[in-house]
């Protein structure tokens, strides 16, 4: 476990006005949230803080708005559900720096809790730029970091800010990190991961590391389409990163100079339309409609996922199988999630997932409290796996 101040160590805090780094990046659709685990998980630290008369300035960002303000992007659409979680009305300020910001925090009074507007509006925020940093944090007396799942980023709000206020791990943070230690420290093996979700170039370079340290590497969702066209099979309209096509072949050569064994889909259910209900049909994976995309990996291939978590005496999970949001498309990524779950319960694997999209798909599977941990932090998580430094938790120790 890794040694820094908590809220252990935070003590008169009335008045004092604490900026918090949550990550509010929560799965929204039509403007609702439909997974509030996120918002739950930092829950007690704010109202921890909010309680002991602090005033509670929430810092988060909300997709990858690439530095300018995006409408569908705003924090404004968090803030019902964030009320919701904590059971208080929360207060919103339109930007996160700038005069907006500082009359907001200016007119707080103790125990208040404001969010601000997403910090990714501006492009400091992931240069880690010294000016914007100040910017933040004169807006604070003392920071906490709480986004354990964005600790991988080392932008403005999750690093920059340790370096300029006395600054703390929040609950969360501190819970996640002991979570994964109890359950990933020393892996029971055969160890099996399963990678699949859409962040595909983001998360590429970390199976890189990962297949050195699992037997088995399950690739579904998007992640296993780049590695598909990578073997020179047409994937149709699929998301799919052709660029990375030479990455996912050294991948692939690495593990099996690692003795792990990469599963690939072998069939797919594909679609024309990425909608509930769209017309789908399953074929085998060599043979994927060019005007289709493969919206979920195909019933062979969930059996053979079924049978390596059946190997498996512990597995770590991130990123569905396919577009578990969007019936029949979530079949792959409810079966395979409801087995695992069968088998943790029946005491024979230690299972441990983790993303804002692979927990609310394990939500909608209904099999989250079945897992042995069920992390907040997708990448993070990975980056952790592979015992990579994270910037947002190493500054915390150096504080
Ligand atoms: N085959 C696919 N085609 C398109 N999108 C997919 C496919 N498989 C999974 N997805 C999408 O991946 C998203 C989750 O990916 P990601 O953000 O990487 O996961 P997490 O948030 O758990 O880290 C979901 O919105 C899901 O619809
Ligand atoms: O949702 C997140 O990561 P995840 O999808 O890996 O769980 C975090 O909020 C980090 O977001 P980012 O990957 O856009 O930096």
């Amino acid at each position: 476990m890794p040694a820094f101040k908590t809220l252990d160590d935070l003590t008169d805090i009335a008045g004092k006005r604490i900026l918090v780094r949550v990550d509010l990046n929560v799965p929204v659709s039509d403007g609702k949230v439909t997974d509030a685990t996120r918002i739950e998980r930092v829950a007690p630290t704010i109202t921890e803080l909010s309680k002991k008369g602090a005033k509670v300035i929430l810092l988060a960002h909300f997709g990858r708005p690439k530095g300018e303000p995006v409408a569908d992007m705003s924090l404004s659409q968090i803030v019902m559900a964030v009320n919701e979680v904590l059971g208080q009305k929360i207060l919103f300020a339109s930007d996160c720096i700038g005069p907006e910001a500082d009359q907001a925090v200016a007119s707080m009074k103790d125990g208040d809790i404001l969010l601000l507007e997403n910090t990714r509006f501006h492009k400091g925020e992931e240069k880690n730029d010294t000016g914007f940093t100040e910017e933040l944090a004169k807006n604070g007396d003392i920071y906490v970091n709480d986004a354990f799942s964005a600790a991988h980023r080392a932008h403005a709000s999750t690093e920059g800010l340790a370096h300029r206020l006395p600054a703390y791990a929040g609950r969360t943070m501190q819970a996640e990190l002991e979570a994964l230690e109890k359950g990933l420290g020393e892996p029971a093996r055969p160890v099996v991961a399963i990678v699949g979700g859409a962040k595909v170039s983001s998360k590429i370079d970390l199976l890189q590391n990962l297949v050195k340290k699992v037997d088995a590497l399950v690739i579904g969702g998007g992640m296993a389409n780049t590695f598909i066209a990578a073997q020179g099979i047409d994937v149709g309209k699929s998301l799919c990163e052709h660029d990375l096509a030479d990455t996912a072949r050294a991948i692939m050569a690495e593990a099996e100079a690692s003795g792990c064994t990469i599963v690939l889909p072998s069939d797919g259910v594909v679609a024309r339309e990425f909608k509930a209900n769209a017309d789908n049909e399953t074929v085998a994976i060599d043979a994927i409609p060019s005007d289709a995309m493969m919206l979920d990996v195909g019933p062979k291939s969930v059996e053979a996922v079924n049978e390596w978590i059946g190997k498996a005496s512990t597995l770590v999970w991130n990123g569905p199988l396919g577009a578990f949001e969007i019936t029949p498309f979530d079949t792959a990524t409810v079966s395979a999630a409801k087995f695992a779950a069968a088998e943790t319960k029946a005491g024979r694997l230690v299972s441990v997932a983790g993303g804002g999209d692979t927990v609310a798909a394990l939500n909608h599977a209904g099999v989250a409290d079945d897992f042995s941990y069920v992390s907040t932090a997708g990448g993070a998580f990975l980056e952790w796996m592979e015992g990579k430094e994270l910037p947002g938790v190493s500054v915390l120790t150096k504080a």
